[in-house]
């Protein structure tokens, strides 16, 4: 009798469930709930504003993906609860909430329900820059080695700007929080009842190393004395390898889910982490992009190497054995879909309502009958600021070279073209300081819908893209885990490299770079290199300058 895994990917607007046939790897169903509160960047459900920056989540969304996707891909598939043998679930990270010790989060309590800081801060929280510049300036005045790991800056979006950014602005959070946990631990603990919190984000996001544990209480008490014990008041030492069994699920969610009490629960994952052995990467030097409403760059290499601007390198953080390096763009599908919403006029709207086609199908159809350099614009993808490899949440996008003629499918084309020198200048960054960058991979929700977007990167970075085969790879990639979790005896595998070998598959095509595109792209590349240089190292900091004064009057 056949046996399935089930991989829950939570991503950035929707939650995504599959069932997948263990020894083949073939996804039998899936199910994608969108959350029902969506990304809260305006306002909270009792209508409370909320200031420029912010992006919440609410945890309720994530119980409800489970509750809904799960036993609607039983059901799609027929297939009996009894052979499913394992779930794993991966998440966007550091996607962090307050919790009172038996698990409940601070905004499920009706005092806190109209307080912001009780509620999920989702990745693209953008709101702990000031925080995160004062973390860093205090760990270069006082050397601390960590900041090495992490590319010489931790980035506003990890967990403890998010912590301070609490402490100082909701003490009262703060103070009645029992723990600050990672969303993908919480829906863990949800399902098995215990709180075991994973190494991928405590490495990547929460400045934890296996070798060195967290930062020392001196340095935590230098960012504020309150701060002195907060991972043992707040957090947790107790940090588990990714690959092992959490728990199993509770009788309560089992009910809730769908399936039996008892069946294996992985230890949680990120949703770009979880992806590299669901492409079947296995070995140093091949990159896979996730693309979607940002883009994550994750690589294998057997050294510790310091990279600047990287979001940073965990031992056994993407696979045992390896050094797991991550480097991203935070704004990638998200500026897509802002050109769309605020800058394509109603006669596009109408052209691709009469063609049949979604209004992303007519900008690309016409964006791809353009030529490299064609419509004499340039731009910097920096909507949603810059993660890699100038980590600076306050820079701001710009599009330069537009005249009377410029038409929204050369803008939108150069909005693709401004992510795909994003990536150069990350693989750049890697080749550079030791770290080849050999072969190029992709997954992710535009990957898989975007083939001028796709060719344009392998046009701009002249390297090969071979793309994932799977529409929701980090969640094959967390079924994978799942199945690791349930063991061989149950049907599963003892090691996410022999599941890797099974269920991990590509497309039987790939992006193969064209070398009149290069040569044109690479003089694009360059100027937009000086504009990087710029506007994103000091030389003209108009773009902070204009956020101060954006902040002053939104006072007023
Ligand atoms: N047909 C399309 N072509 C290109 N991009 C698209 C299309 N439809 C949606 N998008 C973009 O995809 C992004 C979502 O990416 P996806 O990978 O599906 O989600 P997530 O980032 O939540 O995992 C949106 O920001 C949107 O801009
Ligand atoms: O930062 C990470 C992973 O480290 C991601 O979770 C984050 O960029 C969000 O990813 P998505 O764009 O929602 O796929």
């Amino acid at each position: 009798m056949a046996k399935f895994s089930i991989g829950i990917d939570f991503g950035t607007q929707s939650g995504r469930a599959v069932l997948v046939n263990v020894e083949t790897g073939e996804e039998v169903a899936t199910s994608v709930k969108e959350y029902t509160h969506g990304v809260m960047d305006e306002s909270l459900p009792d209508g409370t504003k909320l200031p420029h920056d912010w992006a919440l989540q609410h945890p309720q969304d994530y119980i409800e993906v489970l509750a809904t996707t799960v036993p609607d891909v039983l059901k799609k598939a027929g297939v009996s609860k009894d052979d499913v043998i394992g779930i794993g679930i991966d998440f966007t990270a550091c996607t962090m909430l307050p919790i009172k010790k038996d698990g409940t989060p601070l905004c499920m309590i009706d005092k806190f329900k109209s307080n912001p800081h009780a509620y999920v801060k989702l990745w693209k929280h953008h709101a702990a820059q000031k925080y995160a510049n004062r973390l860093n300036q205090i760990a270069q005045e006082r050397g601390e080695k960590f900041l090495q790991r992490y590319g010489g800056k931790i980035s506003s979006e990890w967990l403890f700007p998010k912590i301070m950014q609490i402490l100082e602005e909701a003490p009262e959070v703060y103070e009645e929080a029992d723990r600050f946990i990672e969303a993908a631990d919480w829906v863990v603990m949800k399902m098995t009842g215990v709180e075991k919190r994973n190494s991928c984000t405590a490495g990547y996001k929460a400045i934890w190393s296996k070798r060195e544990g967290y930062p020392s209480k001196e340095f935590f008490k230098a960012l504020h004395p309150r701060l002195e014990n907060v991972v043992d008041e707040k957090l947790s030492r107790d940090i588990y390898p990714i690959g092992q069994k959490a728990g199993e699920l509770t009788e309560e969610m089992a009910k809730l889910m769908g399936l039996n009490p008892g069946t294996a629960v992985a230890i949680a994952n990120v949703d770009a982490h979880v992806s590299v052995p669901a492409v079947g990467i296995t070995d140093i030097g091949k990159m896979l992009m996730i693309i979607g409403t940002s883009t994550c760059h994750m690589l294998l290499w057997n050294e510790e190497k310091m990279v600047p601007g990287i979001c940073g390198y965990v031992e056994d953080g993407i696979l045992p054995g390896f050094y797991g390096y991550e480097a991203g763009q935070s704004c990638v599908g998200d500026h897509f879909e802002w050109f769309v919403e605020n800058c394509v006029p109603p006669t596009y709207y109408d052209e691709a309502k009469r063609k049949g086609l979604n209004i992303y199908q007519l900008l690309k159809e016409k964006a791809k009958a353009l030529k490299p350099g064609q419509s004499g614009l340039l731009a910097l993808d920096w909507w949603n600021g810059n993660r890699s490899i100038l980590v600076d949440a306050d820079l701001t996008g710009m599009m330069l070279g537009m005249t009377l003629t410029t038409k929204p499918e050369e803008m939108y084309r150069a909005l693709i073209e401004a992510t795909a020198y994003g990536t150069k200048i990350i693989i750049d960054n890697f080749n550079e300081h030791g770290i080849e960058v050999r072969e190029l991979y992709a997954c992710g929700g535009i990957a898989e819908k975007d083939e001028l977007l796709m060719q344009i990167y392998a046009d701009v970075t002249g390297l090969e893209i071979k793309v994932s085969a799977s529409p929701q790879t980090p969640a094959l990639g967390s079924a994978m885990f799942g199945a690791v979790a349930a063991g061989k005896e149950k049907g599963g595998y003892d090691s996410i490299f022999e599941a890797a070998k099974k269920m991990a598959k590509l497309k039987d095509y790939s992006y193969k770079p064209n070398p009149q595109n290069h040569e044109i792209y690479k003089k694009l590349y360059k100027e937009y290199r000086i504009l990087h240089d710029y506007f994103g190292r000091g030389t003209n900091d108009v773009m902070k300058r204009l956020k101060e004064i954006k902040e002053e009057v939104s006072k007023i």
